[in-house]
């Protein structure tokens, strides 16, 4: 392909970076063509100082936002969903406003209140009071409505895990089958993702694992060990547990149209920005992000309690590339590990 080569040394630097900022431990993953790379450093377990490897499973957070996508737009494509019609055509219950329609949900222009803002206003309580917790897709949506919206439906893009929490629910109500069934028979089986599950409400991650660690408002306070979870707080907006050999191939087969026909892919592809600059755009559960090589690369970011990810991939699905790092509520470790797509897609370290 006509992208300069990775630069393993400038991931290496990313993730000692990451880690200089507070990150145990730190992974990335690359597939190009026929080559795979795969670069680790730190902590996977901090108390038994195992060492972090880029084969490890992790919580993807937000990155589930294009699991649930790729779940609709085939419903989409089977004719059974209107992109265009109030959500509230599949609902059990009306959302507050007919003119939310469904894209307004996946592409997050409905204007719901993100409940998250108020669960985890303060960071470790807010985890602690919901980490065991399971939670209806209903109790949810109820947190969101008692809120004012941000924006009247199509306005303007404001993102939110309401949008997504609603179109699982959207999804078993429609069909009748639990989004682990769907996630499992549509996607993790026909791409034979063998480390990608959904096991909400189970709280324990299976197999080699990496552990979360979550920091403190206090920052001066130690982590918090945050790897056992629910998620129920998140759901179909963001419980889906994976590694970054499958994140890569999941992202690679989705763009190469192996997960939904092109009519619907392109309606995923259809970006619209959201940064001043018009580097960081997103379409449908998928975001853009437009690097210093003049490559854009498609895939979503995810965070949660203990875990940052970046899984992108080329328009064409040539080279992808997974990272994390074990830890959140660490703005400035988010921010750098970002730099791993500049080294991945573009071969440069970070000035
Ligand atoms: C838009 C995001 C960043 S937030 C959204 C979703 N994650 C959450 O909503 C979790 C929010 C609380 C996480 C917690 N932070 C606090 O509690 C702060 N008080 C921490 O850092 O672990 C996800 O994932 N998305 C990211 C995305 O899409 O990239």
């Amino acid at each position: 392909s006509s992208l300069p080569n990775p630069s393993v040394t400038a991931v290496l630097d990313v993730q000692k970076q990451a880690l200089a900022l507070g990150a145990p431990g730190a992974l990335t993953r690359i597939d190009s063509g026929n080559s795979s790379y795969r670069i680790s450093t730190g902590r996977a377990d901090t108390a038994a100082g195992t060492g972090m490897d880029a084969d490890r499973r992790f919580r993807v957070g937000s990155v589930s936002k294009s699991f649930t996508t790729v779940v609709l737009m085939q419903l989409v494509a089977e004719g059974r969903i209107d992109l265009d019609a109030s959500a509230n055509d599949y609902l059990p219950k009306a959302l507050p406003d007919d003119r939310i329609t469904v894209r307004h949900l996946l592409s997050h222009r409905s204007g719901l209140w993100d409940y998250t803002n108020d669960m985890f206003y303060y960071t470790v309580p807010g985890f602690e009071s919901v980490r065991n917790k399971v939670f209806t897709y209903q109790e949810l949506i109820d947190l969101s409505t008692a809120h004012k919206v941000n924006n009247e439906p199509g306005a303007a893009y404001s993102y939110s895990n309401t949008n997504f929490v609603v179109l699982g629910q959207l999804i078993e109500h429609l069909t009748g089958v639990p989004m682990a069934t769907q996630y499992q028979q549509r996607i993790f089986e026909p791409l034979k993702l063998k480390n990608t599950s959904y096991v909400h409400p189970n709280i324990t991650i299976s197999g080699s694992y990496a552990r979360g660690y979550l920091r403190q408002d206090d920052t001066t306070l130690p982590l918090v060990d945050s790897t056992e979870q629910t998620v129920s707080w998140a759901q179909s907006a963001g419980a889906v547990i994976s590694n970054s050999v499958d994140l890569n191939r999941f992202f690679s087969a989705l763009v190469s149209g192996k997960l939904v026909p092109q009519t619907q892919l392109q309606e995923m592809m259809s970006m619209v920005p959201v940064n001043s600059d018009g580097t960081q755009s997103y379409g449908l559960g998928l975001r853009g992000r437009k690097l210093s090589c003049g490559v854009t690369v498609y895939g979503h970011t995810g965070t949660v309690q203990g875990y940052y990810t970046y899984a992108f991939t080329t328009a064409d699905g040539k080279r992808s590339m997974t990272s994390m790092a074990n830890t959140s509520n660490n703005g400035t470790v988010n921010t750098v590990l970002a730099g791993t797509l500049e080294a991945s897609f573009c071969g440069k370290g970070v000035a």
